[in-house]
């Protein structure tokens, strides 16, 4: 079986973070591990809490997984501070990680700030050379690009720039900003739209962490990117057509969808 590492942090209402991530590897067929930056004390209307690990015991986790079971690709979500970036990166050097997906997390989409401003620069010079794709949303790439976003157009400029100034492909999400289901990826000065059919669900906490994990697990399977991208889309696309209603705010999404079988028949049967 193929294996995916999530370093990302926890988020206990299971919506988005380390929790989310790790369901979509289940669903999407890779063995899950996880290397956990920090608790969160969140749910679907907040954040209200964060509690970082130290970067020694960040690394010794990720120590641990490597010297054991390697993953086949490694995604990255919310890592708030530059000590905890900065091992990361020297830790998937020293292993030699492939196929590393970074989803440079910012901002929740309850509004809570998840970086700090330093950790924003060092993200900038270490973990973004390194990966194989970056996921920004639109206020993202708008940190990156350092200017607004507002257009089609004006996303191609960000990629495009993303893309050259840090080395890596980069997907921009068009998300809830602009157009919620068109991704552009830019590799290599080149683009492609990967043009998804809107789902009007306003249950869309976690969906930068979920999509960014599918796009690990399949490249953990072997798929090129643009395959990659093209099944995560249409994981998550599923994720939402589920049509999931739990929380007060915005709600997380069905990551069981795909999964049927003897175990899951009373749900699927009673909806309960
Ligand atoms: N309503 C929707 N219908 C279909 N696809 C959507 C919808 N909303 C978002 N998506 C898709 O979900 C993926 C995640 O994008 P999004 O921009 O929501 O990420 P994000 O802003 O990082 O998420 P979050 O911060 O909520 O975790 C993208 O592929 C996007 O196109
Ligand atoms: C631990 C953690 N990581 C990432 C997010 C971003 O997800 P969203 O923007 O959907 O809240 C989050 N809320 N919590």
């Amino acid at each position: 079986m193929r294996t995916a590492l999530t370093i990302a942090g926890s988020d206990c209402s299971g919506g988005a973070g380390i929790q989310a991530d790790m369901k979509t590897m289940l669903a999407n067929g890779v063995y899950a591990m996880s290397a956990i930056t920090a608790l969160t004390a969140q749910n679907t209307t907040g954040v209200t809490g964060i509690m970082d690990v130290t970067p020694e015991f960040l690394g010794s986790q990720i120590d641990a997984i490597f010297t054991d079971i390697r993953p086949d690709a490694v995604k990255i979500g919310m890592v708030s501070a530059s000590p905890l970036i900065e091992m990361i990166a020297g830790k998937l050097k020293e292993y030699q990680a492939e196929n590393i997906v970074v989803d440079p997390v910012m901002v929740a989409t309850s509004g809570a700030k998840l970086i700090s401003d330093d950790a924003i620069e060092t993200l900038k010079s270490t973990l973004l050379p390194m990966a194989t794709v970056i996921t920004p949303n639109i206020p993202e790439a708008e940190v990156l690009f350092g200017a607004k976003i507002t257009s089609a157009k004006e996303m191609e400029e960000a990629a495009l720039m993303i893309n050259k100034t840090y080395h890596c492909a980069v997907l921009l999400k068009g998300g809830h900003q602009l157009n919620d289901a068109n991704d552009l990826l830019c590799r290599e000065g080149e683009f492609k739209w990967f043009n998804g059919k809107r789902i009007d669900n306003p249950n869309t906490h976690g969906t930068g962490c979920t999509l960014s994990s599918a796009i690990a697990s399949n490249l953990a399977k072997g798929y090129d990117l643009d395959t990659a991208v093209e099944r995560a889309k249409d994981y998550i696309s599923g994720a939402l057509a589920a049509m999931l209603d739990l929380g007060k705010g915005s709600g997380p999404m069905n990551h069981g969808f795909a999964v049927t079988g003897k175990y899951t028949e009373m749900a699927e049967k009673e909806d309960c």
